[in-house]
């Protein structure tokens, strides 16, 4: 798929801006904190939503605006896509070709999107939680009926949160409507568990073999689901149904007495090992960094492969932290293949040799000159 139109208003420093390209290769260059993440982010915004680096939606709208527009134009297999997201402090309104959709859910996934940015280290070295982030929304921008699910489980885990606070400040341990409670949590916590287990083995797959090829054959990357159950027992839902509700029958107690929720998706994590030894612990600075880049182009394949054609790459700032081996092997596995933004201070950090044929786009203070 192709990026062919981006339009936004009042996003973040851009008042109003208009981009029209036909190229597969665009460098947007400018010097620092002038707006080339904010365009990169809008493109990813208008993928999945949400930004790649901030919660907070309303950071999204420019300052003293009461909302930002995105508007895009994608060029896909089957046709033009045009679509249109309003962000505003009340929420998220999107169209697509026009017509409002209820659910985001239907929105999302509209166009694919890989970011690779600086930050995206943290997925190897940061917490459990950037890693089910990351999990949840490449999840989603896949199957958009994860995030319906997803959304319904932490709905539940909230509830049964709360209600176990309750019993604890009562006393009660009786805790009748705990069975009730339950029985969603697991409905729902199975989806999220299954649907994360194919997921990470198809991207498992992948990685191995980019990362086998960046390394010439050095290193062997494994991508394991590190869950509350075993790999058999998630592949067999009724088991999984049964061994979920033990669990959870096993740690009530303690459950009554920390007031939250033990066992479940929200607790699961990513563990990335090469040849055997944990990346996060043992892992060089340079092989984290290789992680990250072959989870990315991992992810570039699987998308490739479940939804039919290729995602848009958004690189921020990265080539220039990558040495030149790694930048030819970034650009050229994908070149005239996936449509590439890529995000600089300068373009001396690029090979000039894979520049021919793209756009250049200069930023400055939130206007662009292309
Ligand atoms: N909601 C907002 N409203 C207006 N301006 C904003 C908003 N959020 C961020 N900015 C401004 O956007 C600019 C940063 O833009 P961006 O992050 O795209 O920088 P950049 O060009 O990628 O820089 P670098 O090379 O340092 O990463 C800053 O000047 C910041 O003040």
């Amino acid at each position: 798929m192709q990026l062919k139109k981006l339009s936004l208003r009042n996003y973040r420093n851009y008042d109003e801006v208009h981009v029209e390209t036909d190229h597969m290769v665009n460098i947007i260059i400018g010097p620092n904190a002038q707006g080339k993440t904010n365009l990169l982010e809008a493109i990813f915004v208008l993928a999945l939503t949400k930004s790649h680096r901030t919660h907070q939606d309303k950071e999204l709208i420019q300052w003293d605006a009461r909302h930002t527009m995105l508007h895009g134009e994608v060029e896909k297999k089957y046709g033009l896509c045009k679509l249109d997201l309003t962000i505003s402090q009340q929420g998220k309104k999107a169209k697509i070709n026009g017509l409002e959709q209820k659910k985001l859910s239907q929105f999302i996934g509209s166009i694919n999107v890989v970011m690779f940015a600086p930050e995206d280290l943290e997925i190897v070295k940061g917490t459990p939680s950037i890693r089910r982030r990351f999990l949840d929304m490449e999840i989603g921008q896949v199957y958009p009926t994860y995030l319906y699910d997803l959304s319904q489980y932490q709905k539940i885990l909230l509830q049964r949160n709360n209600y176990l606070k309750q019993l604890f400040t009562t006393r009660d341990t009786k805790a009748a409507l705990l069975d009730v409670w339950n029985a969603q949590l697991v409905q729902y916590g199975i989806k999220i568990i299954k649907k994360r287990q194919s997921f990470i083995q198809k991207l498992q797959r992948w990685a191995e073999k980019i990362h086998s090829g960046i390394t010439a054959g050095q290193e062997e990357i494994k991508i394991a689901y590190a869950c509350s159950f075993d790999q058999q027992i998630v592949e067999d839902e009724t088991v999984l149904f049964d061994q979920f509700m033990i669990k959870l029958s096993q740690v009530k107690e303690q459950e009554l007495r920390r007031g939250v929720t033990l066992v479940g998706p929200h607790r699961d994590d990513l563990l990335f090992t090469i040849n055997g030894k944990d990346v996060q612990t043992f892992g060089s600075q340079g092989q984290q960094r290789t992680t990250a880049l072959s989870l990315k182009l991992a992810e570039i394949e699987l998308i490739r492969e479940e939804v039919g054609e290729y995602p848009i790459l958004l690189l921020d700032d990265v080539l220039s932290e990558l040495d030149q081996y790694r930048q030819t092997q970034l650009i050229e596995t994908f070149q005239n293949k996936v449509q590439t933004f890529i995000t600089t201070t300068g373009i001396e950090s690029i090979d000039r040799s894979k520049l021919d044929n793209a756009s250049v786009i200069h930023v400055r203070n939130g206007s662009l000159n292309n």
